[in-house]
């Protein structure tokens, strides 16, 4: 087992910022961490790095216990947090040596990981002179200094434009086919793009664990996009048979999620007629992680 976390709380004085919460992960896993702002994801990775400790619970990471055993963890670890420190008058190649040394690594290490990220066209320049997207990598690049088994990236693609997005997600998914990666990130497209499992956390405690295949092969469940010809209330719409979550889009439209064996468009189709309501358009969606997202964590 990768990372084993077991009914850790955190309180930040009255703020609960994590409620007893426990998964975990195995070895050579890419899971995503889902949650809104606030809902405690950053607070869980500081967990697991040691740079702070939980109030209640256990977290192991690689065998090693974050509480007791803070050098092997972080021997284990390559962590990027949120907002990555980087010293911009470095050059890249001297920055990446520099933490080599506090790493206590061979200096060879620095050409491997320049490579394995991609830096090599930006190594001679200062960190000052990179892009968004070429500073994620020196941190990844950092990160994967010491060669560590777990990778524990916060938000690793937040303020990328849309290429560098799909550069930096193209790498960590690479970095993952050797090591257990664990990120976190509000974007539903990211959890799609890079991982094989999905945690969703809201407010402190965990709402959803599932394989991002299990997800998609829940047949059952049908998405409704539809719009009526006058705002309708919430109370109305909760009276439709089947129906298992839903979402007010706009005004008119709404997003229906239900679980029935019959396709659910006839069913809402003469639902509306009954009431005397007029759908203006109605539109079956493919269940994407964004939909089990907004009904999981609204
Ligand atoms: N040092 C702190 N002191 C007080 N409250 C804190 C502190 N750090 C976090 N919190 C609170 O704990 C809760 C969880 O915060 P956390 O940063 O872990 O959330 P997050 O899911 O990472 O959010 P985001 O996506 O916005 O980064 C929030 O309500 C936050 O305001």
């Amino acid at each position: 087992m990768s990372i084993e976390v077991q009914n850790i709380s955190k309180n930040y004085g009255t703020q609960k910022a994590l409620n007893s919460i426990s998964f975990t992960i195995q070895k050579g896993e890419i899971v995503g961490f889902l949650g809104p702002n606030g809902a405690g994801k950053s607070t869980l990775m500081k967990i697991l790095t040691t740079y702070i400790e939980a109030e209640n619970g256990t977290a192991l990471v690689n065998g090693f216990n974050v509480k007791t055993q803070a050098k092997e963890v972080q021997k284990s670890i390559g962590y990027l947090p949120e907002h990555n420190p980087l010293y911009l008058d470095l050059y890249v190649r001297e920055y990446l040596a520099f933490n080599a040394d506090v790493y206590k690594v061979d200096k060879k290490r620095t050409d491997e990981v320049i490579q394995l990220t991609g830096l090599l066209p930006e190594a001679h320049k200062k960190i000052g002179q990179l892009s968004k997207g070429y500073r994620q990598r020196v941190g990844l690049a950092t990160a994967l200094l010491h060669n560590p088994e777990v990778l524990i990236l916060d938000e690793p693609t937040t303020g990328l434009d849309p290429n560098q997005l799909t550069e930096i997600r193209d790498l960590i998914k690479n970095i993952g086919k050797d090591k257990t990666v664990f990120l976190s990130t509000h974007i539903m497209q990211e959890v799609e793009a890079i991982c094989d499992r999905v945690i969703i956390i809201k407010k402190g405690e965990i709402v959803a664990d599932n394989k991002l295949q299990q997800i998609f092969s829940n047949e059952n469940d049908q998405i409704i996009e539809v719009e009526f010809d006058f705002k309708i209330e919430e109370e109305f719409i909760k009276r439709l048979p089947d129906l298992k979550s839903f979402h007010n889009i706009h005004d008119t439209q709404w997003e229906l999620v239900f679980n029935a064996n019959k396709d659910m468009r006839s069913a809402l189709f003469d639902f509306a007629q009954e009431n005397g309501i007029k759908i203006l358009s109605m539109q079956l969606k493919n269940k994407n992680l964004e939909a089990i997202f907004r009904e999981k964590t609204l």
